[in-house]
């Protein structure tokens, strides 16, 4: 598998297939919404659309980064959401990196959402698809953020190596910048537990497809066939 790693901003061209990673925290906060319950995650745009969408969905639950604001439900932060019950809900998502990464690459055939949490379930997909080509958008920092790298490099390997030790790739991850600043409460609406939460390897079976419907793009759990061969989907 050719495997590429690329920015938000070096996305030039449509890839065919793009995994989109944010350990810290969009697709970890997805993960837990999904385990919480959650029938769908709608990425939104814009603040302003996702208040607009739930304006216009009251049941819904509108979800964002940084500290609480008017008009949203919750914040990014998986320690705060693992105790709310989901339920059947839908929940609206805008965060400054994993929406904007999942977003960017949603004219690609195949859109994969991930962190740390999902990781083997997403290489296992990966796996089944054989694709010749993937791109990972390593979403924090135009690229150079280290837990979305280190995460990214992970499941590439272990595509093609299972048996891949994954120390050192969750050792950068807990040191990265965005681990450090989430430990030091530089950035804001998170919860201790969060950085723990976000190493938490594996800890979903499922992958997570970002698919367009209704001009909107839409995140789902999606089950990948187990190691004995059993297909779901
Ligand atoms: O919520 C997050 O962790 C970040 C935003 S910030 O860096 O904490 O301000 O957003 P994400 O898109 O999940 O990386
Ligand atoms: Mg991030």
């Amino acid at each position: 598998m050719d495997a590429q790693f690329l920015g938000i901003p070096e996305l030039t061209e449509t890839p065919s297939v793009a995994v989109v990673v944010d350990v810290m925290r969009a697709f970890t906060v997805a993960a837990w919404a999904f385990a919480q319950g959650a029938e769908k995650i709608v990425l939104a745009e814009s603040l302003d659309d996702a208040l607009a969408l739930k304006a216009a969905h009251p049941d819904w639950t509108a979800l964002k980064d940084g500290p609480p604001a008017p008009g949203f439900d919750m914040v990014n932060s998986p320690g705060m959401l693992r105790s709310v019950d989901l339920g059947g809900r839908t929940v609206v998502q805008k965060t400054t990196a994993g929406t904007v990464g999942a977003l960017a690459v949603k004219e690609a055939s195949l859109v994969l959402c991930a962190g740390f949490v999902v990781a083997e379930a997403t290489a296992r997909l990966l796996r089944t698809r054989a694709s010749d080509s993937v791109t990972f958008v390593v979403t924090g920092e135009d690229g150079r953020a280290d837990e979305d790298l280190a995460c990214a490099q992970y499941i590439a390997r272990r595509v093609t190596e299972a048996a891949t030790d994954p120390t050192e790739f969750l050792r950068r991850a807990a040191e990265s910048r965005a681990a450090t600043e989430l430990t030091e409460g530089v950035r804001q609406g998170a919860h201790p537990d969060d950085v723990a939460l976000c190493l938490g390897l594996d800890r979903f079976p499922f992958a997570m497809r970002a698919e367009p419907q209704n001009s909107l793009m839409i995140l789902r759990p999606y089950a990948v066939p187990s190691l004995t061969g059993d297909a779901q989907t």
